[in-house]
């Protein structure tokens, strides 16, 4: 098939180039300005939105639009400000315009933009730029996962003993939730396993699953836009997605385990507390018109 008769590849080389001209922007910012005074919060006191995360996802969405007028957007920001956070089976731009916001303002150099594109509510190609690092990891369903290019493969390792893990602390400080996290890590520590890392990013902890760096990654509390885009290059990379109750991933229910194999997914979720944040399409804010 040529490329002209290929709309899905079309839009993902667009995907990529808007991302990289986004974290140019991100890049910018880093380099000659100082957030910690224009930061914003969201959900909690520690969920923070600047302006470049407005101005990000408007960039992207704006060109999307022009040049795919019939496609429908699911972004971070849009959301936040009311939109709805519907599925629905048309092609859907699935965006998060900085994930790895607490990174982006305190300068810590692990910052994806992330664009996902699903239809039939299935996810047919990622783009991740991790902007400091110049690293473009894509993916399209069936065709491989890359990195600047170079083809991703995840760690072959079946050991959980030998293994590391990625997980995060999140932005909620509901005592029990914090409860939950430290009862979760301290048996997965104390298995033991080789390490547990966290970037600060849920999109560039999938992307180190893809590239083999740590064998999983699992968290409670991500949003569609933190996974979509990752999600085909964890599983283009040979990787397998679960939610921590061991069921099928399902996008919107906030819960992910990300991981190189069958064999380490199970070992490592018969560790998790299982508990729920509220789902995405759900939220009072989120609700179909
Ligand atoms: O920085 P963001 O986009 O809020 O995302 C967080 C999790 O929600 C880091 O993955
Ligand atoms: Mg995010
Ligand atoms: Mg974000």
């Amino acid at each position: 098939m040529s490329k002209s008769h290929d709309p899905w590849q079309d839009a993902m080389d667009h995907a990529v180039a808007v991302a990289r001209k986004s974290g140019e922007m991100i890049r910018e910012v880093v380099q000659n300005q100082d957030q910690s005074s224009l930061v914003q919060t969201k959900s909690s006191a520690v969920d923070l939105v600047t302006e470049t995360d407005q101005k990000v996802e408007r960039l992207i969405i704006q060109s999307v639009k022009s040049k795919f007028p019939s496609h429908r957007f699911i972004g971070e920001e849009s959301v936040s400000s009311g939109e709805p956070c519907i599925l629905t089976s048309d092609p859907t731009w699935i965006i998060d315009p900085i994930d790895g916001t607490t990174n982006f303002v305190h300068r810590y150099p692990f910052v994806g933009v992330c664009i996902g594109f699903a239809v039939n509510q299935q996810v047919e190609w990622g783009v991740v730029y991790s902007a400091i690092e110049d690293k473009m990891f894509t993916a399209r369903r069936g065709r491989g996962a890359f990195c600047n290019g170079r083809p991703l493969q995840v760690s072959t390792q079946t050991d959980v003993h030998r293994s590391m893990v990625a997980t995060e602390f999140g932005s909620d400080r509901d005592p029990q939730v914090v409860d939950k996290i430290f009862s979760s890590l301290h048996k997965v520590l104390s298995l033991p396993v080789h390490g547990v890392r966290g970037a600060g990013s849920a999109a560039l902890n999938m992307c180190a699953v893809a590239r083999g760096s740590v064998e999983l990654y699992y968290e409670t509390g991500v949003h569609v836009w933190d996974i979509a885009a990752a999600s085909v290059i964890v599983t283009e990379a040979g990787g397998v997605l679960r939610d921590t109750t061991g069921g099928a991933l399902d996008l919107m229910s906030r819960r992910i385990v990300a991981a190189n194999n069958e064999t380490i997914a199970t070992r490592i979720i018969a560790e998790l507390e299982v508990y729920s944040s509220e789902r995405d399409d759900r939220a009072p804010d989120c609700e179909p018109e």
